[in-house]
């Protein structure tokens, strides 16, 4: 069976109304997968509901073949799910190095966590409120990679950061699934995310409006405008 994250037919709602209804979409372990869509079209919900932080109200999440559903946050970590949340949420009194402990301790971890960002290895001493914004996001990063996940959920990684530094994460995000990671990858730059990404999502409105080839909204810029307005693009809208 090849690992991945799996969502069937996933409903959420906030507040009692509903938010993402009838989302269906494979995450393959070695792939990044973008969900794109406009501001408020459900994209964190979604991604709270995989990790835990709120639950699904229908339709089943797994991993691996195992379901998630009855499993609360800590579980579905444990299981293999990692989010990287929206506001890089490092603790700022520790240092890098003892970000990333908190996750996990034992001989390798750092070098292994790090492995990707060795501008954080030269740095592993100074505190994480002392880092810049791009430096930040990347312990973020490395304090999830230290979980070992099967799945990597980021939600805007790029938000408030230079253009130069998005440009340096993004080839990173793409080793990461090439190491075997599922990575489901929420990015408000449609273009950023198409860059690396191998399948992308529409959501619009809470359903989905393009599932399919990154390349064929990378190439096609009308296309995701189309998803974005909430039209649903014949013979690729819905699936996984
Ligand atoms: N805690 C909450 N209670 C009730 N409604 C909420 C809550 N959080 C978000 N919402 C609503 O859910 C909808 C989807 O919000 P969500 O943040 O998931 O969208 P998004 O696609 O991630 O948007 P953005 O790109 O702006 O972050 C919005 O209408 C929002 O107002």
């Amino acid at each position: 069976m090849t690992s991945s994250l799996v969502l069937d037919d996933v409903t959420v709602a906030r507040g009692g109304a509903p938010i993402v209804r009838g989302v269906s979409l494979t995450a393959p372990a070695g792939e990044v997968t973008a969900l794109l869509g406009p501001n408020g079209a459900g994209k964190t919900t979604l991604l709270e509901s995989v990790s835990g932080v709120i639950p699904i109200t229908g339709g089943t999440v797994s991993l691996n073949g195992g379901r998630l559903n009855a499993l609360d946050r800590v579980a579905r970590a444990r299981a293999g799910i990692a989010h990287v949340e929206q506001g890089r949420t490092v603790f700022p009194d520790l240092t890098v190095a003892e970000n990333i402990l908190v996750v996990r301790r034992g001989p390798g971890v750092i070098d292994k966590a790090l492995e990707l960002f060795p501008e954080l290895h030269k740095r592993l001493d100074v505190a994480a409120s002392l880092l810049s914004g791009g430096e930040q996001q990347m312990l973020v990063l490395a304090r999830a990679l230290a979980a070992r996940p099967s799945a990597l959920l980021i939600d805007e990684m790029s938000l408030g950061l230079a253009p130069v530094i998005v440009q340096r994460l993004l080839p990173v995000v793409r080793d990461l699934a090439a190491s075997g990671v599922a990575v489901l990858l929420v990015e408000q730059f449609a273009t950023l995310a198409l860059k690396i990404a191998d399948t992308a999502h529409v959501l619009s409105g809470g359903t989905l409006t393009y599932s399919g080839p990154a390349a064929g909204l990378r190439s096609a810029p009308e296309r995701l405008h189309a998803a974005y307005l909430g039209e649903p693009l014949p013979g690729v809208a819905g699936g996984s």
